[in-house]
């Protein structure tokens, strides 16, 4: 996906260079966005194939390949392969045959890249990648050198840092820069969790959603992406953002403390994991007599297999068990236009000083 139409202007070198000097691309600003990824379908190999890159990766999974590997390729991708199949299969978008984090990242990206050109013009190109599967991100990174980029912003769409997710996207970017002759200066979004406009444009789903309901919710459950205990004990901020997302959010509406809970989901392994898991904490409320919850995920700039399968069938089937009447799931930002206000916002802040006007930054004559 391009953000703009016009071909790059690929231009001869000044009259002072040689004849035979290769061709410049004209200095443009990329701007990147960068999510997890997804499988390219839902068969087993498909499936194999994209949970073996994810679970290799050693931000995700950080135990020492020799111990990890052969579990990971001789019992889990034996099995894995089926049951999450079976779960991106429920959700699958049959319309495009595509995942919806690929079709909602690339709407995403259309309208950011709209929002883009409209703000900054042509200077600027737009694109998106994934960490895992396609489009890749070093082939994405590679098309924007060979556009002109001569400086790229690369952000990572998750709210909260954590070295999953964030620090791994990051270290693939760098990786594809270690391969270019000429590489272009990169600069990383940070965590923008407390970004004022990401926190209206959550603060408004959930005040138009809950204007919808007939009967208030008497608690929302901000259900974020859990990770083992252990990396926040090494460093990892990722859980106390979480926590501090919902902090934020409940002040910006105005509720009460006792209105609002955070919780982890998609416990993966034997390790002890950040708590308390959402599929068992929404039973545990169902029993303390709630009939009606809202359930929101604000780990996830797009909805995916995690909250489209695993909050809106298994967990919502939890809380019905245990006695639950209403399950409203609040969906995530998506390509709402407030969400992409705010992310042409934080990727503003990111752009200080590299869009002055008429500035050529491919080369100096
Ligand atoms: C095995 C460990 C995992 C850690 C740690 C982890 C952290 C983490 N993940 C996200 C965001 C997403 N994860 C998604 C799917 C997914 N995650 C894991 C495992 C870990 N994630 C697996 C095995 C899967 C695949 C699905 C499955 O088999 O259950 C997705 C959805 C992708 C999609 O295609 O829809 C997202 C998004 C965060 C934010 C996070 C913690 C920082
Ligand atoms: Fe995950
Ligand atoms: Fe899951």
């Amino acid at each position: 996906m391009t953000a703009t139409s016009t071909a790059t202007p690929v231009r001869a070198p000044s009259s002072s260079a040689p004849s035979d000097h290769p061709p410049i691309a004209r200095g443009k600003v990329g701007v990147v966005l960068a999510n997890l990824g997804t499988p390219d379908a839902t068969d087993y190999w498909s499936m194999r194939r994209y949970l073996s890159e994810f679970l290799s990766d050693q931000r995700v999974v950080d135990y020492p390949r020799w111990k990890w590997q052969p579990l990971l390729q001789l019992i889990i991708l034996t099995r894995r392969p089926f049951s999450s199949g079976k779960a991106y299969k429920s959700i699958w978008n049959q319309e495009k045959n595509e995942s919806p984090l690929l079709t909602i990242t690339r709407a995403q990206t259309e309208k950011f890249a709209r929002a883009m050109k409209a703000r900054h013009g042509d200077t600027v190109e737009v694109d998106f990648c994934m960490r895992y599967g396609n489009p890749s991100t070093r082939s994405v990174l590679n098309r924007l050198q060979q556009k002109g980029c001569k400086r790229i912003v690369f952000f990572p769409l998750y709210p909260q840092y954590g070295s999953p997710t964030t620090a791994t996207a990051n270290d693939e970017a760098f990786r594809a820069l270690m391969k270019m002759k000429w590489q272009p200066a990169l600069r990383t979004v940070p965590a923008y969790f407390e970004h004022s406009a990401y926190q209206q444009a959550l603060a408004s789903s959930i005040e138009e959603a809950y204007a919808s309901f007939d009967e208030r919710p008497t608690k929302l459950v901000m259900s974020y992406h859990g990770v083992p205990e252990r990396y926040l004990l090494e460093g990892d901020p990722y859980h106390c953002q979480c926590q501090k997302t919902t902090r934020l959010l409940r002040e910006r509406l105005g509720f009460d403390e006792a209105e609002v809970d955070t919780a982890f989901q998609s416990q993966f392994g034997p390790e002890k994991w950040v708590g308390p898991q959402t599929v068992e904490h929404v039973a545990a409320l169902a029993r303390q007599g709630h009939r009606h919850i809202a359930i929101a995920s604000p780990a996830f700039a797009a909805d995916c297999v995690e909250t489209l399968e695993e909050i809106q069938e298994e967990i919502r089937d939890s809380f019905i068990a245990a006695g639950g009447e209403t399950f409203s799931y609040i969906p995530c930002l998506n390509d709402r236009d407030d969400h992409i206000q705010a992310l042409v916002a934080i990727a503003g802040d990111e752009l200080a000083g590299w869009l002055t006007p008429n500035e050529d930054t491919s080369f100096r004559e």
